[in-house]
C-alpha cells in the first residue's frame, strides 16, 4: 500500500518538476544557487558532494566552477552497480546510464565529505528523500561509516503531508530550494 502511495507521489512530483523546469528555470537555479554558496561558506564546508544536473534538476554546474575557484574540493557521483562511489568533479563528461553525466572513473582513496548536497524527487512528511527509485542514494549513505551534513536541493517543494519513507531512506539536515 504504502509502496503505491510512494510510486503515485513519485510521478506526481516529477511532474510538477518537469512542469516548473519550464517556468523560470533560469531564476529558480540562480536563487538556490546563492542560497548554497551562502550556506556553504557561512560553515566553512571544504569537501562537497554535488552532483551534475539533469534538466528537471537545480542547476548546480555555476556553483560547483566557483566552488573549484574557491579551492574547494568537488565530488560527484560515479556510479558502480547498486549504487556510486565518488570522483572528484572535472572536464570532460561522459553520458552514462540513465542519461547522467559523470566525469571519467578515478582510482584515489575514498574521499571524506563534510556536506552532501543531494537532488531530490520529493520529500515525505519525515524529510525523507524520494527520488527515482533505484536506492543509489540510500546505498550509498548506509555504507559510509560516518555522516556528513545532508542538504536537498530541489527547484520547487515537492513535499507530502504524508508518512511514505521506508526506513533506509536517508534524511535531510537542511532543505534549500528557490
Ligand atoms: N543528477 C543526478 N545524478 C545522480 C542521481 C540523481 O538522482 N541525480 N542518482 C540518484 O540515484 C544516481 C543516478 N541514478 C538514477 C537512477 C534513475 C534515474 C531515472 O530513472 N531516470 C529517468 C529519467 C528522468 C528524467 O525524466 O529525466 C529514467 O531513466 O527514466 C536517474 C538517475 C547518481 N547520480
Ligand atoms: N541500504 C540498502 N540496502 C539494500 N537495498 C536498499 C537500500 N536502500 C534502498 N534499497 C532498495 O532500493 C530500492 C529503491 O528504494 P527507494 O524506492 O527508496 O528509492 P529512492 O530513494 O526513491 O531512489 P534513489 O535513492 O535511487 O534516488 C528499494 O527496492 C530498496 O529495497
Amino acid at each position: 500500500m504504502k509502496e503505491n502511495h510512494k510510486s503515485d507521489f513519485r510521478k506526481l512530483c516529477i511532474k510538477k518538476l518537469e512542469f516548473s523546469s519550464h517556468f523560470s528555470k533560469y531564476y529558480k537555479d540562480k536563487k538556490t544557487v546563492e542560497k548554497l554558496e551562502e550556506f556553504i561558506k557561512l560553515n566553512n564546508f571544504k569537501n562537497i558532494l554535488l552532483y551534475i544536473p539533469m534538466s528537471m534538476e537545480v542547476d548546480v554546474l555555476p556553483l560547483i566552477n566557483r566552488l573549484r575557484k574557491a579551492k574547494l574540493n568537488v565530488f560527484v557521483p560515479f556510479m558502480v552497480k547498486d549504487s556510486f562511489k565518488l570522483v572528484k568533479y572535472r572536464l570532460p563528461l561522459k553520458k552514462k546510464r540513465f542519461g547522467i553525466r559523470e566525469p571519467n572513473n578515478s582510482f584515489c582513496i575514498h574521499p571524506k565529505v563534510d556536506l552532501a548536497i543531494v537532488p531530490v524527487v520529493g520529500m515525505d512528511k519525515e524529510w525523507k528523500r524520494i527520488g527515482f527509485g533505484k536506492g543509489m542514494y540510500d546505498r550509498f549513505f548506509y555504507r559510509l561509516d560516518y555522516k556528513p551534513t545532508i542538504v536537498f536541493t530541489q527547484l520547487t517543494l515537492c513535499k507530502s503531508n504524508e508518512k511514505l519513507s521506508n526506513k533506509y531512506d536517508i534524511q535531510a539536515d537542511f532543505i534549500i530550494t528557490s
